[in-house]
């Protein structure tokens, strides 16, 4: 006070201050203070939580006991209404009921995912949510669309109209964060916000019009578990969930570079990989797909295996041989396959690539095979990024891209699909430039133009292959393709690898299939009275295979399997030709009907046409 009253200049102050200091009040308040200030860095905990039911029933009993004085007394101060609040106040404290209700953790929310996870419960009134779902098309997800402005969803950061509470809940971390109070005009919905679950329910492969009718006949309070949009778009990329499709098998037994065996994950070739880590360069860290209670272990990482093959490669592949450019427009092949055949379906005609068994050809393919590893910047196919893709019912039918060695038998498994389902496979119409003949139909046998089109179309890029024959332009069309598809048919496109770089888009989501010949043993046994179409210059077009045929087929299919496998989805070895037949069918039956697809990432991130040629990259000198 001493030290005060020389500061003060003013009297009246000092009187109040004086009066304040020596206030008893304001010294219990101190001690007070000082008291919990022990009690806190002691972090007491309460003893009993229930204290006014406790104080009650007590009561009770000691009014059936004997009216002693301190009974008495002891009475009386139970039904003091101070008492009375003390006690309750001390029960909210004891069960820390001052902070909102949390929402038990659902059981299955450790396992699921790794994902932030909010869980947010309204209170359903009369009042719509005021927000609209779609389903996101790219991943599936039930996405919220809109939240409209004024909506119970939009006030819903409001503590005190109907928001009862939010938790975020980490699930790397396994700890439960405490309650987050928003902003009032932040709400707790937001746009882009991924929708999990409704009231328990999972939405997942819901459609929004199933959901409307579970928010419809919800009453009371509405539970969602909700992937906030905000949080994905924190996410680091090391913490975003990665796809890949492993193109080539491993087997950690057989790897003498491994750290560890046991902490390696074993897997085939189109498996899908969940990437958990790529902090190390060698070794990354994966599971299989849906696998959730196998632990995450070591697989080669991309580098690591493209050194591997690269130290693999025969060296003969590194010899230069100069090769003769391939030039589109001299290898075509034009055989009246249906003259041969006697099978009227347009669009049959193998594919316009080059005849590979006259002695020409043969040597021009050759040299391609080897000026391959030159010319092209070769890089061993590792892993793909995938990602899932819900297909619709009402979605267009993916793209089917048949590929294989001249004479392996694309043509025949396509002639088969067709005959034993014409209305669900197509195939499209090519163009010519050459005369219609008398036997011939306009748009069934093909689709004749004059020169003028035909040539602005190759500038228009509107082909995915070309060639020229006997002074005639023969192609198939881009615009074919989208035809037999809008048609609402599986269209079957039988072309060279080289020209899948054309469809590989979002837009067609190609399948491919690659028709491997069998050991040679089995070629010589199967096609023993098989025919097929040269390009020889002789009369007759057909001709039983030879010995070198099968060689051909043979290191051509080695040929496209190593070098473009990373676009096969599916090899089916064709031995014989009713297991082979068998096996493609049921297989483009599961596709046609499979919910999910797991198609290159590419195709749905930004892809122009540029980008999605990338993916065929190192196709660029192959054919
Ligand atoms: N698994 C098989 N067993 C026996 N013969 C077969 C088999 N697969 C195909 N063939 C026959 O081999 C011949 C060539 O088949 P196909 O015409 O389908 O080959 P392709 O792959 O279309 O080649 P190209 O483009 O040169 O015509 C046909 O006579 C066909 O019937």
């Amino acid at each position: 006070m001493s030290e005060s009253e020389s500061q003060s200049d003013r009297e009246e102050d000092y009187r109040f201050l004086s009066s304040m200091l020596i206030e008893k009040k304001l010294h219990l308040l101190f001690k007070i203070h000082e008291r919990l200030k022990r009690f806190e860095e002691r972090s007491p905990i309460p003893v009993q939580e229930n204290a006014a039911s406790l104080a009650s029933d007590l009561a009770e009993e000691l009014i059936s006991k004997s009216w002693r004085d301190e009974v008495k007394e002891l009475v009386d101060l139970f039904s003091k209404p101070h008492f009375k609040s003390l006690l309750f106040v001390h029960d909210a404290v004891a069960q820390r009921d001052f902070e909102p209700t949390l929402p038990p953790i659902p059981d299955d929310v450790w396992d699921s995912d790794e994902d932030t996870v909010k869980i947010v419960s309204l209170v359903k009134t009369k009042e719509p949510l005021g927000a609209t779902i779609k389903k996101d098309k790219s991943t599936g997800a039930i996405v919220v669309a809109r939240i409209m402005r004024g909506g119970a969803a939009y006030k819903s950061g409001e503590f005190k109209t109907s928001v009862i509470l939010v938790c975020v809940l980490s699930m790397k971390l396994g700890w439960y964060v405490k309650p987050l109070y928003f902003h009032r005009s932040e709400g707790l919905i937001h746009e882009g916000d991924e929708l999990k679950e409704l009231n328990g329910v999972s939405l997942e492969h819901k459609k929004p019009k199933e959901i409307l009718p579970l928010l419809a006949c919800s009453e009371g309070e509405v539970k969602f578990k909700i992937i906030p949009a905000a949080s994905k778009e924190k996410l680091s990329p090391k913490k975003r969930k990665l796809f890949l499709r492993a193109l080539f098998d491993y087997d950690p037994s057989e790897d003498p570079a491994v750290p560890c065996k046991d902490a390696a994950v074993p897997f085939k070739g189109g498996d899908i990989l969940q990437i958990v880590s790529m902090e190390d360069d060698t070794w990354w860290q994966a599971c299989h797909l849906g696998d959730n209670s196998s632990r995450a272990g070591l697989i080669p990482s991309k580098q690591l295996q493209e050194r591997r093959v690269a130290l693999q490669r025969p060296k003969a592949l590194f010899k230069p041989r100069r090769a003769k450019p391939p030039d589109e427009r001299e290898v075509m092949e034009d055989v009246d396959y249906r003259a041969i055949t006697g099978i009227h379906i347009a669009g049959l005609r193998r594919s316009f690539c080059l005849g590979r068994r006259s002695s020409w050809a043969r040597e021009v393919a050759r040299s391609r095979r080897w000026s391959a590893g030159v010319h092209s910047t070769f890089t061993a196919p590792t892993y793909i990024e995938v990602i899932p893709y819900y297909r619709d019912p009402s979605d267009k039918h993916r793209l089917v891209i048949l590929v294989g060695p001249s004479g392996v038998g694309v043509t025949e498994l396509k002639r088969r699909l067709l005959i034993s389902d014409p209305d669900r496979y197509g195939v499209t119409v090519p163009y010519t430039t050459r005369e219609k003949k008398r036997n011939e139909s306009e748009g069934v046998d093909y689709h004749f133009v004059s020169v003028h089109m035909f040539e602005e179309d190759i500038l228009n890029q509107r082909f995915i292959e070309f060639g020229r024959h006997g002074g005639h332009y023969y192609g198939t069309g881009l615009d074919s393709v989208k035809r037999v598809i809008a048609e609402g048919k599986v269209c079957l496109l039988d072309v060279h690898p080289s020209k899948i770089k054309h469809v590989y888009t979002s837009e067609f989501k190609p399948y491919v299939v690659f028709v491997k010949p069998p050991r040679i043993e089995e070629l010589r046994l199967t096609r023993r009275r098989a025919k097929f179409i040269c390009d020889e210059e002789e009369k007759n077009p057909l001709r039983i295979f030879s010995e070198e045929d099968f060689e051909d087929m043979l290191s051509s299919a080695e040929t496209m399997e190593s070098q473009c496998s990373h676009l096969f989805d599916k090899v089916i070895v064709n031995g014989d030709i009713a297991v082979a037949f068998r096996e493609l069918k049921a297989d483009l039956k599961r596709v046609q009907e499979a919910e999910v697809h797991w198609i290159p990432a590419e195709w749905i991130c930004p892809a122009s046409p540029t980008q999605a040629r990338r993916s065929c990259g190192y196709l660029g000198g192959w054919i």
